[in-house]
């Protein structure tokens, strides 16, 4: 039990793109940074020039087959460090998150970090799905959760995670983002070209003025950041627009304003009325049948050097989004299947395409009794996209929850074995 006199908790949720820091009770996190920009002492876009041994940012999960697997504990440690500094984050509680299929012994390595590097008074790992259907109010929910490494669809039991009936997918945004590429591509006739000068909205200027235009554009890490970056823009940009449902092309044509361009990063210009597949990208998220290699070799971003003989995970489907849902809810209990269907939280920033949760809905009713009713919640904009965190600030500044960390003294009597007992 942690009993010190404050409870605000350092609540921190990294994901496979971005990840969130800030303060429990409050309604948004303070700090996001693309996970992506992170390496061995430094964060944002410095990252990329941290040119030691002549390798730039490395990823912090560097697993396309398991998207929340830390293999680079240094960029993690770099990644908690600098954001706790930069938040001003001391002596706090930390609670921070994880999907459900993360490698067992990661939360006793964090725990240790936590507690050994950061000298936290207390600490807590909760699941990312709870914390979502918690952010809107629910305790039992099929927690659907679009991200940029792929989509996870979880239920949630009186807020415990059915691990074993989690279903993922490896159709999420970074899957999005090749296809729309690629449909670029042929449409320009040449290849995506990067500029980082040129990148959306001057977003993600570093705080230390990295000097991009000295780095190789071929140079991996830079040029995944910059297409995710621009693919995204363009998602946003366009994001009202972009449809579901097996649209006629004609009927799409008519959505689509008059006069809308789009700029790429090197200042080439895609009309996009004269483009109309550009918006049926998403639709790949409804498609039936594999879309990619084989399920365990995904490759949501080429990663070099991954293990391309790894175990195939029989959690990891390369199936639409609806039958993932669908395939999550048979493997749970008969008895609770009706109630997880009438909560069916939508979550993810990756989920912000309009009328997905139609979509989703339509498609869920087709394959279900008729007994059945499914309803989706999802929260409006940020609230979507900030979900697991926002539920993680809503549970830290419980009352009730303050019994439930793992504290210091605990640690130090039993250890960080004790997070795997704590945290399942
Ligand atoms: N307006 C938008 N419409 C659709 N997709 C979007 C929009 N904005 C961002 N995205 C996509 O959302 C994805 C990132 O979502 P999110 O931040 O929830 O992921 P994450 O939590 O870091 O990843 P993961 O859940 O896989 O660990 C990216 O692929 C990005 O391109």
């Amino acid at each position: 039990m942690f009993c010190g006199d404050e409870t605000g908790a350092y609540v921190v949720e990294t994901g496979w793109t971005n990840s969130r820091f800030g303060w429990g009770g409050a309604a948004d996190p303070c700090l996001q940074i693309p996970t992506l920009l992170t390496h061995k002492g430094s964060i944002g876009l410095s990252a990329l020039n941290s040119n030691e041994n002549g390798n730039h940012a490395t990823r912090i999960f560097d697993n396309p087959n398991n998207t929340s697997e830390i293999t680079n504990w240094d960029a993690w440690e770099t990644l908690m460090s600098q954001s706790i500094s930069q938040t001003l984050c001391s002596d706090r509680p930390i609670l921070t998150m994880d999907p459900g299929f993360s490698p067992p012994d990661q939360k006793e390595t964090q725990t240790e970090i936590m507690f050994e590097k950061f000298q936290a008074p207390a600490y807590f790992i909760s699941h990312n799905a709870a914390l979502s259907a918690f952010s809107l109010g629910r305790h039992t929910a099929m927690v659907v959760d679009c991200g940029g490494g792929g989509n996870v669809a979880t239920p949630v039991i009186d807020g415990i995670v059915l691990k074993r009936s989690l279903r993922r997918s490896v159709r999420g945004g970074d899957f999005l983002d090749l296809q729309l590429k690629e449909v670029i591509e042929k449409k320009t006739g040449k290849p995506l070209a990067v500029r980082p000068e040129r990148l959306p909205s001057g977003k993600y200027k570093s705080p230390t003025n990295a000097h991009l235009s000295s780095l190789s554009a071929s140079e991996k890490a830079y040029r995944d950041f910059c297409v995710h970056a621009s693919m995204t823009d363009f998602k946003k940009s366009h994001g009202v627009s972009l449809q579901f449902a097996k649209v006629d092309m004609r009927e799409v044509s008519g959505l689509i304003p008059d006069g809308s361009v789009y700029e790429l990063p090197d200042g080439t210009p895609v009309n996009v009325n004269e483009h109309p597949d550009l918006y049926v990208v998403p639709e790949a998220m409804f498609m039936e049948g594999p879309l990619t290699k084989t399920p365990s070799d995904p490759a949501p971003m080429d990663v070099e050097g991954s293990d391309q003989s790894a175990p195939s995970d029989p959690s990891l489907l390369d199936v639409p989004l609806h039958r993932l849902a669908h395939s999550a809810l048979s493997e749970a209990d008969v008895d609770c299947r009706k109630e997880l269907l009438m909560n069916l939280v939508l979550c993810g920033r990756g989920s912000r395409f309009s009328g997905l949760d139609t979509r989703l809905n339509k498609e869920l009713t087709a394959m279900t009794p008729s007994t059945f009713r499914v309803k989706v919640a999802s929260g409006k904009g940020e609230e979507r996209s900030n979900a697991s965190w926002i539920g993680g600030s809503i549970l830290t500044s419980l009352g009730s929850f303050q019994q439930l960390w793992l504290s210091k003294a605990e640690y130090d009597e039993y250890g960080s074995t004790l997070a795997v007992q704590r945290f399942p």
